[in-house]
């Protein structure tokens, strides 16, 4: 079990973590929310002012009102961190490179290249063991980055966003591997992007602004964002408010009709209890008019961007988001600025507990 209690107030950073042994965590969060300084903590680039890291109980690192109590140098944590760029040794073969790794824990010289050949095999990388690094794609040395960091045989892998710097089209790839050599292994991935945390974590924290604001399994959070951060990455709509009886009631007096999932037993959900209306955006209709009519529900925006999506346009007002055909966006003569009304109907709707 890996460990974080920890405050940084310089960062505005106050975080407590736990991840449990073989699983694999995704942070998420908006730029400067405090992912990277979770994991410099972990990884020991970064001291607490007030907590601990712990692994298996052992402590990492302890302060208390900024006093140390307890420090092991990063290199004896038996944390390996892959970040962003693979920052291999140019001068180093793609073999030396990653029996750096093992080298670096005081592995003898024949078991480190034997562990760097083993390893990668692992990465797909046998037949560029020769290259040097100047020689290779982008992805190819972020595999000899992944390859040397589990070479060190570390006990919990930290990611810092893997695959942000290479091309799309070799990160689907990475994370193909990513997702083989994660399984079973006790990680840490900070990322973006929300195929990452799908494909590749077990459990999702979000954290804003130094604090974790939501925490669940992948599936909890991905499908019942609580978050307006989630829900966006998750790609779905969310209105938070009290409950009414059939919907949800927003602070700004919109009310989305939908179907209330209780937690627990209890199927009764008082009125005014705080809870969340989630629905899809391929689920939204946009019109220029207001149309009535039960079961539809409708929310009045002004449409702020429009995104290509696949074929359809993701069309974004202040707080919705609606996914229609090119089409539509023509007929309606959708640009930026203009006021429409967006419907969906209470059968797409699902309400949960805010
Ligand atoms: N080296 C530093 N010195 C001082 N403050 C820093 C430093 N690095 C980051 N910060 C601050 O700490 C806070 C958290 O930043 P952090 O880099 O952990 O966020 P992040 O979630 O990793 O963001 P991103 O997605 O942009 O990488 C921010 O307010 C940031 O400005």
């Amino acid at each position: 079990m890996l460990s974080l209690a920890a405050t940084v107030p310089t960062r505005g950073f106050d975080v407590e973590l736990n991840v449990a042994e073989g699983r694999t965590l995704a942070l998420l969060g908006p730029n400067g929310a405090g992912k990277s300084t979770a994991l410099g903590l972990v990884a020991g680039t970064l001291r607490p002012h007030d907590g601990h890291v712990t692994l298996d109980g052992r402590a990492l690192v302890r302060a208390d009102g900024g006093r140390p109590r307890a420090w092991v140098p990063p290199h004896a944590r038996q944390v390996a961190l892959l970040a962003q760029e693979a920052l291999l040794f140019p001068h180093l073969t793609v073999r030396h490179n990653v029996a750096f790794g093992p080298r670096s824990q005081g592995t003898g010289r024949r078991a480190a290249a034997a562990a760097a050949d083993r390893w990668l095999d692992r990465v797909g990388l046998t037949a560029l063991a020769d290259r040097r690094p100047a020689t290779l794609s982008g992805g190819q040395a972020q595999r000899v980055a992944l390859a040397r960091a589990l070479a060190a045989e570390p006990r919990v892998l930290l990611l810092d966003e893997p695959m942000a710097a290479l091309d799309v089209d070799v990160a689907p790839a990475l994370r193909q591997t990513l997702r083989h050599l994660l399984a079973d292994r006790t990680a840490v991935i900070t990322t973006h992007d929300v195929l990452d945390a799908l494909l590749l974590a077990d459990e999702i924290a979000v954290i804003d602004g130094g604090r974790v604001v939501e925490r669940g399994t992948t599936a909890q959070v991905l499908t019942r964002p609580r978050s307006t951060f989630a829900a966006r990455i998750a790609g779905l709509n969310l209105l938070v408010g009290s409950w009414t009886g059939d919907g949800v009631r927003t602070p700004a007096g919109e009310v989305a009709h939908g179907h209330a999932h209780a937690e627990g037993t209890d199927p009764g959900i008082a009125a005014g209890t705080a809870m969340t209306a989630v629905f899809r955006p391929s689920a939204v209709s946009i019109y220029l008019d207001e149309r009535h009519g039960s079961p539809r529900n409708t929310f009045r925006g002004t449409v702020r961007t429009l995104e290509p999506r696949g074929d359809l346009v993701r069309v974004r007002t202040d707080h919705l988001a609606a996914d229609v055909t090119p089409g539509a966006v023509a007929e309606l003569g959708l640009v930026p600025g203009t006021d429409v009304w967006l419907s969906v109907k209470a059968a797409e709707v699902d309400v949960y507990p805010a």
